[in-house]
C-alpha cells in the first residue's frame, strides 16, 4: 500500500451532494466526498450501485441522456453544467481516463506511438519529431519497448494495450487519473502487473488516483482511502486499513466478509481461525459511544465444535434493488441483518463523519465484534 494512508494532503476534487438521472429515475443520489492530492481513493459496491456514473462525472463525461447536478470542483473549475469546452480544456491535462477496454479505446487503423504522438500534440505545440520522440519514450516507461512502437492495437496483447493508455493518460502529467475497472478483461496475472504499473505511475508523478473496481484485493494493496457505494448513495469511506481491520456498516462487513484470502476463508475477525488477537484495537475501530473486544481467545472445546461443522463462506443475500424500485428508508435494509422495523425501513441515513471515518446507517454503533458472522447466518 502507498504510505499516504490518511488525506493528510490538500483537497483535489470535491463532490458534493452529486446526483445523476435518467428522466425521472435518479441513479447516483446526492453523494459527497472529497480526493486528495496524491492519493489513491478506491470506489467499490456491487453492479449497478452508481460508481460507472459517479466516476464519469468526475471527468465531466456524463453518458448521454444523463442529468447531473450537484457540485465537482476540480480546484476553481466546477465540472458540474461547465460548457464542454471548459471540461475538454482538462481532459488529457488535469484529468486522465484509464478506460476498461483499451481495444475500444485507441484506433484499429494507426500504430500506437502515433496515437501517443498525437495525444500529445492536442496539447502541446511541439513538431511531430518532438511528439513521437516523447511518446516511444512513455510507451518505454511503461515497459513497451521502442522497437514495438509501429504495432498497431491488435498486435499488442491485452495487457500491452492497457499499458498502452496508461502510457497515454500520464502524457501530460495529470492531477487526477480515473481508472473505471482498469483490468476487467485481464488474466489475473496481468491485472495484478497492470495495477502495480497504474499505482506505481501515478504515485510517480503525484497523480490522484481514482480506481473504480471489484477487486477487494486490489483495494487493500494500492488504495489509500476507501469509498463504499450502495444503490447510488455513500455508505462508508475511510482509510482502508481502518475499514478492512473495523468496517462500520454492515453493508461493508458483508461486503469484505465475502472475499476469500488464500486460504480460502474471509480475513475478518473469525472464530474459526482460532485466535482472534489485536495487540492495540484495530485502526478505526476506536469508536466513540462504543467498545469493542480487542482480543478474543476462542476456548477450544468451542473451536473444535465450530471447526466440525461446515464452512461457509459469509455473503449478503439478496441483490441489491432496482433504481426504479428502491425500499423506503435505508435502501440496504431489506439485505441487512441489523436492521430493525422502525427508522431503518422509514428514514434514509444520512452520512455522519467521526474521526476521518464516514459511515451512513443508523445502527453502526450496534455492529458486533465479529460482523463477518452476521452475514453467515443470513446465507
Ligand atoms: N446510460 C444509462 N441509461 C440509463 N440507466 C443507466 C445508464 N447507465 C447506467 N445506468 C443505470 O445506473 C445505475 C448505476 O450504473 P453504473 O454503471 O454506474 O453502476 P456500477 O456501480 O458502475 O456497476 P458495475 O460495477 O456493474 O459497472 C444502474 O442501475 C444502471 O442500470
Amino acid at each position: 500500500m502507498s504510505t499516504l494512508s490518511t488525506p493528510s494532503t490538500e483537497v483535489l476534487l470535491s463532490a458534493r451532494d452529486l446526483r445523476i438521472s435518467f428522466g425521472a429515475v435518479e441513479v447516483v443520489r446526492g453523494l459527497s466526498f472529497d480526493v486528495h492530492q496524491g492519493e489513491v481513493l478506491a470506489v467499490v459496491g456491487e453492479s449497478g450501485a452508481g460508481k460507472s456514473l459517479t466516476a464519469r462525472a468526475l471527468l465531466g463525461m456524463p453518458p448521454r441522456g444523463a442529468t447531473v447536478t450537484g457540485s465537482v470542483r476540480l480546484g476553481a473549475d466546477e465540472l458540474v453544467d461547465a460548457p464542454r469546452s471548459v471540461r475538454s480544456g482538462l481532459w488529457g491535462r488535469r484529468i486522465a481516463l484509464v478506460p476498461q477496454d483499451a481495444l475500444s479505446a485507441l484506433s484499429p487503423v494507426h500504430q500506437v506511438a502515433d496515437q501517443l504522438a498525437a495525444a500529445v500534440r492536442s496539447v502541446d505545440r511541439v513538431s511531430r519529431k518532438e511528439a513521437r520522440a516523447r511518446a516511444v519514450a512513455a510507451l518505454e516507461e511503461v515497459g513497451i519497448a521502442p522497437d514495438k512502437a509501429r504495432a498497431y492495437p491488435h498486435e499488442f496483447s491485452g495487457g500491452m494495450r492497457q499499458r498502452a493508455v496508461i502510457a497515454m493518460a500520464m502524457l501530460h502529467q495529470p492531477d487526477l487519473v480515473i481508472a473505471d475497472e482498469p483490468t476487467t478483461a485481464q488474466d489475473p496475472e496481468t491485472q495484478k502487473q497492470v495495477l502495480d504499473l497504474l499505482a506505481r505511475r501515478t504515485g510517480a508523478a503525484g497523480a490522484a488516483l481514482v480506481l473504480v473496481t471489484h477487486d477487494l484485493a486490489a483495494v487493500r494493496e494500492h488504495a489509500d482511502r476507501m469509498l463504499v457505494m450502495y444503490a447510488g448513495r455513500l455508505v462508508e469511506a475511510g482509510p482502508v486499513d481502518e475499514v478492512f481491520g473495523c468496517p462500520r456498516a454492515p453493508y461493508t462487513a458483508g461486503l469484505l466478509a465475502s472475499v476469500p484470502t488464500e486460504e480460502g476463508m474471509p480475513e475478518a475477525p473469525f472464530e474459526e481461525r482460532g485466535t482472534v488477537t489485536f495487540a492495540a484495537p484495530p485502526r478505526g475501530c476506536e469508536q466513540p459511544h462504543r467498545t469493542r473486544t480487542v482480543s478474543t481467545a476462542i476456548p477450544a472445546e468451542r473451536s473444535a465444535e465450530r471447526s466440525a461443522k461446515p464452512r461457509r463462506l459469509p455473503a449478503v443475500a439478496g441483490v441489491p434493488p432496482a433504481p426504479t424500485d428502491l425500499p423506503a428508508g435505508c435502501a440496504f435494509q431489506p439485505r441487512c441483518p441489523l436492521a430493525d422495523a422502525t427508522r431503518c425501513s422509514t428514514e434514509q441515513p444520512e452520512p455522519e463523519t467521526h474521526d476521518g471515518r464516514t459511515v451512513a446507517c443508523h445502527r453502526w454503533r450496534e455492529l458486533p465484534d465479529n460482523p463477518a458472522e452476521l452475514f453467515l447466518e443470513s446465507v
